[in-house]
């Protein structure tokens, strides 16, 4: 079934700090959609609105003004149906991989062998095959974050809401789970929205691109970008960075991103 998120005219503001003091608006008309087979990634300045734009998806905050929709109904809180990913894995310690992996089946009633037996399903789905035994300290931080996908994979989500999740990684073990969630896309068959600060990841993932501006956040561009497609088909990445039209996007999305920063700072 298609799913489709919606943002609809969406403001937020944060309460001042100081009682009486004005609020702050952090997210201004917000027109936006992110349907099943869709990857958008969301890319601007630290304090752009980002976070506070995946929160809104996730149901965790309510817009001030505007709707955010799930096929249409408004969402009033974080549900099954949005899986949310944290750059900080946010795993429990006190369990291994496979019980963090099948978490949200108990929370759902599912009985034990069968939430045993999608665990490793889930393991092996993200390459971790043989690994459910192993506590979280014993994991690398790649492998963390494997299993935090694969908890948000196991309640069958029909959206990844991703915040920048690959962002603590290391280079090479970051180029390696860009190609892990383009194929965990792919075959879920579910929408992602993610959220980056690397213009590099934003192209190699998206299939649109959505570029915010500060204060208050609101969308400055977006972009349709057809790399993910490319390396989907089996495009090699360190190619597809040298083409011309990725260099060419990468140059405008760093003035998109850039060039008013530094208008802001002249002034
Ligand atoms: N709970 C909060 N209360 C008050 N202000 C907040 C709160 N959360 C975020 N803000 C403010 O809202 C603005 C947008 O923050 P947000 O975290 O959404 O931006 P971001 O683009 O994700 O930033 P970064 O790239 O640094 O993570 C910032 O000015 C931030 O200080």
């Amino acid at each position: 079934m298609t799913s489709r998120l919606t943002f609809d005219a969406v403001s937020l503001a944060y309460p001042g700090r100081d009682r009486g003091s004005s609020s702050t608006r952090v997210l201004e008309g917000i027109d936006l959609s992110v349907s099943s087979g869709d990857f958008v990634v969301v890319i601007g300045r630290s304090g752009s609105g980002k976070t506070s734009l995946l929160n809104l998806a996730a149901g965790f905050q309510q817009p001030a003004a505007g709707a955010v929709l799930l096929d249409g109904q408004p969402i009033s809180g974080p549900g099954a149906e949005r899986a949310v990913v944290f750059q900080d894995d946010a795993l429990y310690p006190w369990l291994n991989a496979r019980d963090n992996i099948a978490f949200p089946l108990a929370l759902k009633g599912v009985a034990k062998d069968a939430r045993r037996k999608a665990a490793e399903e889930l393991l092996a789905r993200v390459g971790l095959a043989g690994s459910g035994d192993r506590r979280i300290w014993e994991l690398s931080g790649g492998m963390r974050q494997r299993v935090g996908i694969a908890r948000a994979l196991a309640a069958e989500p029909r959206f990844l809401l991703l915040d920048e999740p690959l962002g603590a990684l290391d280079a090479l073990t970051r180029s390696k789970l860009q190609l892990f969630l383009l194929d965990i896309w792919k075959t879920s068959g579910a929408g992602a929205l993610l959220i980056t600060h690397s213009i590099d990841e934003a192209l190699l993932l998206a299939t649109r691109i959505v570029v915010l501006q500060p204060a208050p956040g609101r969308i400055g561009a977006i972009l349709d970008s057809g790399f993910a497609g490319e390396i989907l088909s089996g495009a090699d990445p360190r190619k597809v960075r040298q083409s011309v039209l990725f260099r060419s996007m990468h140059d405008g999305l760093t003035a998109l991103i850039h060039d008013n920063a530094h208008e802001e700072l002249a002034a």
